[in-house]
């Protein structure tokens, strides 16, 4: 399912209240599983997964190609009132922006789905995502995605997913590991970088991130999933473990709400 948003339309007092199908939400620092154990569960169980940080990455890759300065707030503010971004809730992720009226790019929508993962854009992103206003109208943004799935249950995925955008979610989880634990994961999958290297360039984007948020220690009521010492199967387990407990919890508190 594709879902076109206008972030100009997300302004946080017209934003829709994260509610009706089951929310689950994860953090988690770079390289922790997020975007692969979280969609894996996600598939398992039936729901929608939301990658926050691919709107991040395409905002960012938008402001490389369109040449602005990604430090200037209201620059990276500007050119949110003008793109249009859609990404897959389902299936395969598919990630697509459309920036119109800037010199070079094609007003047409652009797929960029393999481009934002590319190194370029994430050695970036921090300097998009370090926006006070950015933040707000993404975090709009992924509300009204999330409000207007139509979906049973959604898994959102970010840094500040269980702190600040989806903080009375019935499940909330800090998936991490240690860092060089996800240096060895994320190099078995980039042939061209060494471990070592690897290592440096995930200590430098968690410490830029975590200037702006915390996502390395869990919130009060979240729970923290390290999966150091699970391989991938044991790591879709124990979330999937969690978002069943949580569906089954609501199911049966669901017949007092309705007689009270
Ligand atoms: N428990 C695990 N055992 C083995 N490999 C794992 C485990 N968890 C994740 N991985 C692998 O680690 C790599 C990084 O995971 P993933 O891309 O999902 O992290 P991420 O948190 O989304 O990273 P980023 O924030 O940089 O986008 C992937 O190759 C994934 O398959
Ligand atoms: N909720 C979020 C999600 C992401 N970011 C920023 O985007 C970058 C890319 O995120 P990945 O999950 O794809 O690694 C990340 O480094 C952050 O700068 C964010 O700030 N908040």
């Amino acid at each position: 399912m594709t879902e076109r948003v206008d972030p100009a339309l997300g302004a946080p007092e017209a934003v829709p209240a994260v509610t009706g199908s089951l929310l689950a939400a994860i953090d988690g620092p770079a390289g922790s599983g997020k975007s692969s154990v979280a969609r894996t569960a996600a598939e398992r169980l039936g729901f929608g997964i939301l990658d926050t940080g691919a709107a991040y990455r395409a905002l960012a890759w938008a402001a490389l190609r369109t040449g602005i300065d990604l430090d200037d707030a209201a620059a990276v503010e500007n050119l949110l009132d003008l793109w249009h971004y859609d990404i897959t809730l389902q299936g395969t992720q598919r990630v697509a922006v459309r920036v119109p009226a800037f010199d070079g790019l094609p007003s047409d929508e652009i797929d960029v789905t393999a481009e934002i993962r590319d190194h370029s854009v994430s050695g970036q992103v921090s300097r998009v995502s370090k926006h006070p206003a950015v933040r707000e109208r993404l975090n709009a943004m992924f509300r009204t995605i999330v409000a207007e799935s139509g979906l049973p249950g959604v898994v959102i995925e970010g840094r500040d997913i269980t702190t600040v955008v989806a903080p009375d979610a019935p499940v909330r989880i800090l998936l991490t590991a240690r860092p060089e634990v996800r240096a060895q994961r994320r190099a078995a999958e980039l042939p061209g970088l060494s471990p070592e290297q690897v290592l440096q360039d995930l200590i430098a984007r968690d410490a830029k991130d975590a200037l702006v948020v915390d996502f390395l220690n869990p919130a009060p009521g979240v729970t923290l999933v390290d999966t150091s010492e699970l391989d991938f199967e044991q790591s879709v387990a124990a979330v999937t473990d969690i978002i069943r407990g949580a569906q089954a919890h609501q199911a049966s508190a669901r017949p007092e709400e309705e007689t009270a």
